[in-house]
């Protein structure tokens, strides 16, 4: 059963298009991840889901509209939440759990985000990634059906941010759904069933990530650093290329590298090193939001030879 749908939802800010015509759905126990560049329309689709926006089009949680919905099943954590800064991380739980029936018990869900070293410090004298895990927990403070989050993870440290990837998959498994924004690729590939990508407030892509990475992320590539003859690129079997001693091949099997660079060798070429690299959702973005691959990568390229002058 879909808990979330829309269907040609559209907002416009006076001339600004900031959605136009998103349909989608998010199923029950589902982690949806909608990414997007800067200004696509993110925020600005989280507010129509949770009906803190007008928009042109219909919006359904559970069966009904996002202003009839009884605010114990829904847990939003906006991108711009500013709780109360003279509270303690364990007080601003309680405050917000005073809201709901039945919260949580406010030292489960600091210790669930990883705060209750800090449980007794007030929120403004936490860490940035620190104020960001107890606005997590502010969110999950009703044990909601549906967890809304705008960039939950934004300023957290790499091991916290694996932390709430954890978190979120075990409320999923028990049966929440989690519409989550972000702008880390490897959080939505990780975590999410399903990713939007939004641009210029159109959903521009829309399915799995291994999906998405198939359709659009483009070539695996093996980039082999040496010596080697002109002709080389004439005696290897996959499409390759050579430039300032790198040979380029495409779509290699990682199962042939080995043979590859034993041939190469044989036929006079000294081989110093290997790099094989996998396409991956960062690279589906770059190419549906036109920074294509081989842009991404020459950049790297480029920001490499610096470094090492
Ligand atoms: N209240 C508003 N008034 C006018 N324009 C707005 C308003 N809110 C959003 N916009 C515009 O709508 C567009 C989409 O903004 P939105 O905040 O939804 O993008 P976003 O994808 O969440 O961006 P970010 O990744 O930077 O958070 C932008 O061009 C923005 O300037």
């Amino acid at each position: 059963m879909a808990v979330l749908v829309a269907d040609d939802v559209s907002r416009r800010y006076g001339d600004t298009v900031a959605l136009d015509g998103v349909s989608l759905d998010v199923s029950e126990g589902e982690i949806f991840g909608l990414v997007g560049p800067n200004g696509a329309g993110k925020t600005t689709l989280v507010r129509a889901l949770t009906g803190t926006t007008e928009v042109d089009g219909h919006v359904e949680l559970f069966g009904t509209s996002p202003q009839s919905v009884d605010g114990e099943r829904i847990g939003l954590l906006p991108q711009d939440f500013d709780p109360p800064e003279r509270l303690t991380a364990r007080e601003l739980l309680a405050y917000f759990g005073g809201l709901y029936d039945d919260p949580e018990p406010a030292d489960a869900l600091l210790e669930a985000v990883g705060m209750e070293a800090n449980a007794d410090t007030y929120y403004e004298n936490l860490s940035g990634g620190q104020q960001r895990r107890t606005c997590v927990a502010t969110a999950l403070v009703n044990d909601p059906e549906l967890l809304v989050v705008d960039e939950p993870t934004t300023g957290i440290d790499p091991a916290g941010r694996r932390q709430l990837w954890q978190l979120l998959e075990e409320l999923a498994a028990d049966g929440t759904t989690i519409f989550i924004t972000t702008h880390y690729m490897e959080e939505a590939e990780e975590l999410a069933d399903r990713v939007g990508l939004l641009a210029n407030g159109e959903l521009v892509a829309l399915d799995t990530p291994s999906a998405l990475i198939e359709t659009y992320g483009g070539d695996s590539l093996l980039y082999i650093d040496g010596e080697f003859e002109d002709d080389v690129t004439g005696r290897v079997e996959y499409e390759c290329s050579l430039a300032d001693g790198q040979l380029t091949l495409r779509n290699v099997p990682p199962e042939d590298i080995g043979r590859i660079v034993t041939e190469a060798e044989a036929a006079g070429a000294t081989v110093d090193s290997l790099t094989w690299t996998d396409p991956d959702l960062e690279d589906v973005y770059l190419e549906l939001t036109d920074q294509n691959v081989t842009e991404r990568r020459s950049v790297e390229a480029a920001a490499a030879e610096v470094t090492s002058q």
